[in-house]
């Protein structure tokens, strides 16, 4: 069979870098083209030098792109700039994966309240589909544009989810709590991220106006059918790589943790990148993997369902999620150059 063609447009940034650890050797595809608007005309290990003897592709202007005969392009571009990419290139030329969140909302109107950003492409958040495939998988099959979900999101619904759609929970007061490492924030340094700020020191950001609010709770909504009211509240960890998410809900009705760990168990029993376990989880334990484990228990003194979730950010909750799209989007097994076993330790 001959391979698909895919090209990533912003290929220098984090995201781009972990695209290109996982397709470069992808059985199915080959690599025709990458990006980048600071440093075109230098070959891709300038940039990523542990690509030495692997890849000696040249970047190139994204201007460029329509010179290449693509049958899918990742945008792995800050959003505002991805909008822009397919408000020129249209969705006929090639299928198209966004990684940024120019089009994961339901409209502009939530778009641009939440963004503090015009959007310029609004006609296309009709076409796109959100990109996680435990919950979207059919649509996905036949989608031409998937919006990737941000990282925080991924880590929040799948263990939302079941307990809204079985209607285990309350659907106001839940509460997500989660931690970030720094690649999170992309690869250009910025005050909070400089390494004095972050070594030794752990802190919250964007209380009660984080982007991904809108997120969490419009995809729930949308796949559930309750709306839900949820506050979310992000931390900056002195990591690397990683997101710890822990949630906190009131059940509805009597529950006891063993009927949570079923409802778990169950739902997810058939999804290759969900791992329930019995325990918290770790974040090495998902390191350099497209897994997202989570575990959930019931605290009766309290009257609270508590679920903890990781997630490599990088992976399921950006580039490897982004390939697991693609992979279905092209007819592909799911885990198609997928099986990376955690980094552990
Ligand atoms: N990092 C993460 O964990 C996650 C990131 N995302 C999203 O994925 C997208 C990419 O993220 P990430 O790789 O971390 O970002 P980076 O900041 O690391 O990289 C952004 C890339 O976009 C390119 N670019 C092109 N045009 C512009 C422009 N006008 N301004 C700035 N950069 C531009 C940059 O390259 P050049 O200057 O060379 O053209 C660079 O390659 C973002 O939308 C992000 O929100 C989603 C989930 C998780
Ligand atoms: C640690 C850190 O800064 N994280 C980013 C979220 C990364 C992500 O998922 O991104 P998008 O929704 O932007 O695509 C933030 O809070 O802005």
């Amino acid at each position: 069979m001959p391979k698909f063609k895919v090209g990533i447009v912003g290929a220098t940034g984090y995201t781009g870098s972990e695209l290109l650890r996982l397709l470069i050797h992808h059985p199915d595809i080959t690599i025709e083209c990458v990006t980048s608007e600071t440093h075109a005309g230098k070959r891709i290990t300038d940039i990523h030098p542990h690509l030495l003897d692997i890849s000696d592709i040249r970047l190139e202007s994204s201007d460029n792109i329509s010179d290449y005969d693509l049958d899918l392009v990742f945008l792995a571009l800050p959003h505002g700039v991805s909008m822009s990419f397919v408000k020129e290139h249209g969705l006929d030329k090639f299928l198209t994966v966004d990684l940024s969140g120019d089009f994961r909302l339901p409209n502009k109107k939530v778009y641009e309240k939440w963004y503090k950003k015009k959007h310029v492409a609004e006609t296309y958040f009709e076409n796109a589909v959100f990109g996680l495939p435990e919950l979207y998988r059919h649509e996905i099959r036949n989608a031409r544009l998937v919006a990737n979900p941000g990282c925080y999101p991924t880590s929040a619904i799948l263990p939302l989810t079941p307990l809204v759609k079985y209607d285990m929970i309350q659907t106001s007061g839940i509460v997500v709590d989660s931690k970030s490492g720094v690649t999170g924030a992309g690869a250009k340094a910025k005050p909070g991220t400089h390494f004095p700020d972050l070594f030794g020191n752990f802190s919250a950001y964007g209380l009660t106006s984080h982007r991904h609010t809108p997120e969490i709770e419009s995809v729930i909504h949308n796949y559930t059918g309750y709306t839900t009211e949820v506050l979310f509240s992000p931390h900056l960890l002195p990591i690397d790589r990683g997101i710890l998410t822990t949630t906190y809900s009131t059940p509805k009705k009597e529950v006891s943790k063993e009927m949570v760990e079923e409802l778990f168990y169950s739902v997810f029993e058939k999804e290759h990148f969900i791992r329930v376990v019995d325990r918290p989880p770790l974040l090495k334990h998902v390191r350099g993997s497209n897994y997202c484990d989570v575990h959930v228990t019931y605290d009766e003194r309290t009257n609270k369902i508590i679920t903890v979730s990781t997630i490599d950010n990088l992976m399921k909750g950006a580039a490897g999620q982004a390939v697991q799209n693609m992979n279905i989007m092209f007819g592909l097994i799911e885990s198609t150059g997928l099986q990376h076993i955690p980094l552990n330790p």
